[in-house]
């Protein structure tokens, strides 16, 4: 059983999350989290989830509040709050703001729940993850982002409709930065366990069109509808469904890489991981020349980037 607590549960993405996963059966006690002043509203969407549960006949106990010492006996904390951007931004541009908010956020976490796992989803994801790492004292396999694995996601919905099968059919990775330096493994992309580059008439997959798509897709749905909800959603909810179910999946997300297995280090980045109830462990993988060179471009990118926004979070708490 476990207690699974929402930072941000007045978000967007964070209330979509927190109904999401309290029907989750070893989801025992859902916690929604906010800043004070929030208290009103989270009462509010608290009661609107009582009634939810009674009618789907979910057995979820639902809490909230806004002061860290909610954050006691979490199994599970996601961190959701942040700036989402406008269509005209990159994830990039919401670095530092963000930052300020997480290393927050992070610190109260690494006081009152260390041995708690803490997902991410802030944007950028990569740097807030290691970020939150930092701040929070925390060990590297407890705190991950969601990183690649809602581009792996993306990847997956637009090859299973240029093959017209079953999403189920395909297995696809993103690693990289959940942004423009992304990296398609397609070497590890198989349609129905085939590998693509054996499937006859596979020459005219438009695969840069496809990654083009997967990179654009969060301004897209931002620009028509102003802000994702049920991809991130959705994709947070597997990630704590393989946590409390122990259900050991191999999934791409945003982890602590260390030198010797991946040839770099000091960063959060996304890769394959091993997702258990104990943690987030990454597996080592080799990758064509190609795809290594793009991965260390999205490594300095994220790296560079993180320095930079730790340097100034460090001056501001010395003044
Ligand atoms: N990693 C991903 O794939 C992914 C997907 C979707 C959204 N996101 C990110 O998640 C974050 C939230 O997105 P959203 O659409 O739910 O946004 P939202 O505006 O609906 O919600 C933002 C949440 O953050 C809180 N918040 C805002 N400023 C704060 C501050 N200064 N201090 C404390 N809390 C603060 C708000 O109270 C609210 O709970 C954004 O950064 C967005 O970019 C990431
Ligand atoms: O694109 C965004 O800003 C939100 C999120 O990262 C997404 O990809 O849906």
């Amino acid at each position: 059983m476990a207690k699974v607590t929402i930072i941000g549960a007045t978000g967007q993405v964070g209330s979509y999350v927190a109904h999401a996963v309290s029907q989750f059966p070893h989801v025992q006690e859902m916690c929604l989290y906010g800043r004070p002043g929030n208290e009103q509203y989270l009462d509010g969407l608290a009661h609107d989830m009582m009634d939810s549960f009674a009618a789907r006949g979910t057995n979820t106990r639902v809490t909230f509040g806004t002061t860290p010492k909610e954050l006691r006996g979490s199994d599970i904390i996601v961190l959701t709050s942040g700036v989402p951007r406008k269509a005209t931004q990159t994830r990039l541009d919401l670095a530092l703001e963000n930052a300020r908010i997480v290393k927050v956020f992070a610190e109260q976490v690494g006081r009152m729940a260390p041995e708690a796992i803490l997902l991410v989803v802030t944007n950028p994801v990569d740097i807030m993850t290691t970020v939150a790492l930092k701040y929070s004292g925390m060990m590297p396999h407890r705190v991950f982002g969601l990183g690649t694995h809602l581009d792996s996601m993306r990847l997956k919905a637009c090859l299973a409709e240029f093959f017209n099968v079953h999403v189920s059919e395909i297995h696809t990775r993103i690693i990289g930065e959940h942004g423009d330096t992304m990296v398609p493994m397609w070497s590890a992309t198989t349609v129905g366990g085939i590998q693509i580059d054996n499937l006859l008439g596979v020459a005219k997959l438009p695969r840069e069109e496809m990654i083009q798509r997967v990179k654009s897709s969060g301004s897209y749905i931002i620009e028509a509808k102003g802000a994702t909800v049920y991809g991130p959603g959705d994709a947070i909810a597997t990630l704590i469904r393989t946590i409390v179910e122990d259900e050991n999946r191999m999934l791409t997300v945003a982890t602590q890489i260390r030198r010797e297995v991946f040839g770099h280090e000091g960063v959060c980045v996304s890769v394959p991981a091993r997702i258990t109830r104990g943690g987030v462990f990454p597996i080592g993988v080799k990758l064509s020349e190609e795809e290594e060179q793009m991965f260390a471009k999205s490594v300095k990118l994220i790296r560079d980037t993180t320095e930079n926004v730790c340097a100034v979070l460090d001056a501001e708490s010395q003044e």
